[in-house]
């Protein structure tokens, strides 16, 4: 469990009541499912949120994607905040209700419930990234998109980027990928745009992690504009950094080039607060509704970019 001064985080059990939770009071709005299981047979929860929840319909479709890295907490919160926001918020918010009706939101709270449970393991901090997997795979260099190409991740398995043994190795990248591979419906990815949450440092990333480049076989210039200006237009409403994501530093094998390379899904990157290693991954739980609420906003332009194209 989450020692003293961080109780308001929420365990794997807790996320999972938190979500069951919300299909109980909304059950038109919401449909609860997974994605797969984790390599210690968690289930990778996945929640939709949409009016007559229950029924695919033809409505562009959103992922939110949480806690890849398992001392990443506050993304864990993140997803829950916004599982909250559009359901408690659907019968007295106009554009919130304008949203959950146009479009299907999934959300996954936690892809790495194993790492983030081993992180917390004894009432302490572990400072564990990885999933739990032998010696670990980060498994934000384990999708299957230029794996391994370029130097952004590691072959040593002591390494905290380690790419695993192969392109989804992990069971987890593998799980998810294959969900979102079963969003191609009549040929065509129903799902449009994307986040995957991260702590720390207050950045916007978009690819390509890969490549220095701004553009690349499968990333046209007009592309990387529109990347750039969605960026920049959720960085204004949060005050994060926007950037490619390799201007941080080269990454291979990262879920936003596979998102996009493979489906073409614009997917994002959101490192959350803080800017810095001081409190670094650990902030206390005072800190969660406001750095959860501090991305409402860049939230609602994400649905909205996958009304609008
Ligand atoms: N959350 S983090 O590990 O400090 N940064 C992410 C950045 C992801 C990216 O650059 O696409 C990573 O290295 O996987
Ligand atoms: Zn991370």
């Amino acid at each position: 469990d989450f020692p003293a001064g961080y109780t308001g985080y929420h365990t794997y059990a807790e996320t999972q009541t938190e979500l069951q939770k919300a299909v109980a009071n909304y059950p038109s709005l919401t449909k609860l499912g997974s994605a797969g299981t984790s390599y210690e047979g968690r289930a990778l929860s996945l929640i939709k949120i949409s009016d007559n929840a229950a029924t695919d319909e033809n409505e562009p479709e959103v992922l939110f994607t949480c806690n890849q890295h398992a001392r990443e907490h506050l993304t864990t919160e993140m997803c829950l905040h916004i599982v909250q926001q559009l359901t408690s918020g659907y019968a007295t918010n106009s554009a919130i209700k304008r949203l959950v009706d146009s479009t299907e939101i999934w959300v996954v709270p936690s892809v790495n419930p194993d790492g983030s449970e081993y992180d917390i393991s004894g009432g302490t901090f572990h400072s564990w990234r990885k999933n739990r997997q032998g010696p670990g795979t980060d498994t934000n260099r384990n999708w299957g998109y230029k794996w391994g190409c370029c130097g952004g991740s590691s072959g040593s398995t002591s390494s905290e980027t380690y790419r695993g043994t192969a392109a989804f190795s992990a069971p987890e990248t593998r799980a998810v990928s294959n969900w979102v591979n079963s969003r191609v419906v009549g040929g065509v990815q129903q799902i449009k745009t994307h986040i995957d949450f991260h702590t720390y440092s207050e950045l916007v990333l978009w690819p390509f992690g890969y490549t220095y480049d701004r553009t690349a076989p499968g990333l046209t210039a007009a592309e990387a504009t529109k990347f750039e200006n969605l960026g920049r237009q959720m960085a204004a409403t949060n005050g994060y950094t926007p950037e490619q994501s390799s201007d941080l530093y080269i990454t291979d094998g990262s879920v936003n080039d596979w998102m996009w390379a493979t489906h073409k899904i614009w997917s994002f990157t959101f490192e959350m607060y803080p800017k810095g290693g001081s409190p670094g991954f650990y902030p206390r739980d005072t800190q969660i509704v406001p750095q959860t609420t501090r991305n409402d906003q860049a939230v609602d332009i994400l649905i909205n970019a996958a009304i609008t194209g």
